[in-house]
């Protein structure tokens, strides 16, 4: 597919802007959704590979219709989440509430501006809950006016997003030697989860108040199985492979590379689960969200992402195969905390320690 300039980027056109040839940039593995799909034992093993290393690669969703598919409703969407969140005023966003338990990022309007300060957003997102769509957990539970219409569409995508995670996870468990179905039957489209659809939104910076030097999204790990994102502007970024580490979250400055976004594909990486599912075999990818490169960050910057998660009542401990390191008895005697208490204590966590939006002083 052709690029297009930075001119040439507008709500008709899903071609990702360029990023320059001498950024440094992660160029990251590229996955065939329709060998996956056969069950490929070398591409399958691809992923896993990649998976016990970084945990983030590109997946070609252009050779099988469900891939073209998802490609094409991720591109409507995301022109839909930036009309609305660029057009609707702040006091209706806002009505578009999280969860009661704060801390579940599953639900609602969140943004990154304090009420009454006039500071420019580095990021504002609407969060889509999956549950509330299919396994509908809060009776009565609607989505708001600005986004009722859209229904029908949001839950399409989440299907189809759906299918893409269940190849995935049948790739994860076809090389860990793992039953069929042991992640396959525990990420379902109609059970409570906490999975979302989340659209972001980075609006331009402006020049000279500091923002285009702080991260817009900080280092941190997703609180999921199977992260699957779509981005069209530079931002992204994730460390090298010798990346210099002062803690375990926090590479060196000169660690980050760029990761560069191309049409056609879905950037996809594991989470916080997976670690636990498979006792540090593989990895949940670490990234972060900078302001776009040069004159890109004149742009809205709009990512579509997908999440998927276990069923609430998963115990979240080490599966057992040969592909997995045992426990010790003593910690197979553990007691291991559902995924619903888990996810919850993570994110509470998140916010507890300043981690990810809230250094960027988040308000919900
Ligand atoms: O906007 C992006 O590119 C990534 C967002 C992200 O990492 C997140 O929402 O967890
Ligand atoms: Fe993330």
């Amino acid at each position: 597919m052709a690029t297009v300039t930075l001119e040439q980027f507008n709500p008709a056109n899903f071609e990702p802007i360029p990023l320059p040839d001498h950024l440094p940039t992660y160029e990251l593995p590229r996955v065939s959704i329709s060998k996956l799909m056969g069950k490929d034992e070398a591409e399958t093993k691809t992923v896993v590979d990649i998976c016990a290393r970084t945990g983030f690669f590109l997946l070609n969703l252009m050779d099988h219709p469900l891939g073209r598919n998802l490609w094409e409703s991720a591109c409507k969407l995301r022109n839909l989440g930036q009309h609305i969140m660029a057009t609707l005023p702040e006091e209706d966003k806002k009505l578009f509430l999280q969860r009661e338990e704060r801390g579940v990022l599953d639900r609602g309007y969140t943004s990154s501006a304090r009420d009454g300060q006039g500071v420019a957003k580095f990021v504002e997102s609407i969060n889509i809950p999956r549950d509330e769509l299919f396994a509908k957990p809060t009776p009565g539970w609607e989505l708001p006016s600005w986004l009722k219409p859209h229904e029908d569409l949001f839950k399409n995508i989440q299907t189809e997003a759906h299918k893409v995670e269940l190849v995935i996870l049948a790739a994860l468990e076809q090389q860990l030697e793992l039953k069929p179905g042991t992640f396959t039957d525990t990420h379902q489209l109609e059970a409570p989860t906490h999975s979302f659809l989340r659209v972001l939104r980075y609006p331009p910076t402006g020049d000279g108040n500091g923002m285009r030097e702080r991260p817009r999204v900080f280092a941190h790990r997703d609180v999921v199985s199977i992260s699957m994102l779509f981005t069209w502007v530079s931002g992204l970024q994730i460390p090298r492979d010798d990346a210099v580490y002062l803690n375990s979250d926090t590479p060196t400055e000169d660690s980050w590379l760029w990761v560069r976004p191309e049409a056609g594909h879905m950037i996809v990486n594991l989470g916080d689960t997976m670690p636990i599912f498979t006792n540090g075999a593989l990895k949940s990818g670490l990234h972060r969200v900078v302001t776009a490169h040069g004159d890109q960050a004149n742009l809205d910057r709009v990512s579509v992402l997908f999440t998927g998660r276990p069923n609430w009542g998963v115990p979240m401990a080490p599966l057992v195969s040969s592909k997995i390191p045992a426990q010790s008895a003593e910690e197979a005697a553990r007691p291991a905390d559902s995924c619903k208490v888990w996810g919850d204590n993570v994110i509470k966590g998140y916010y507890k320690d300043n981690v990810k939006w809230n250094k960027a002083e988040v308000s919900v």
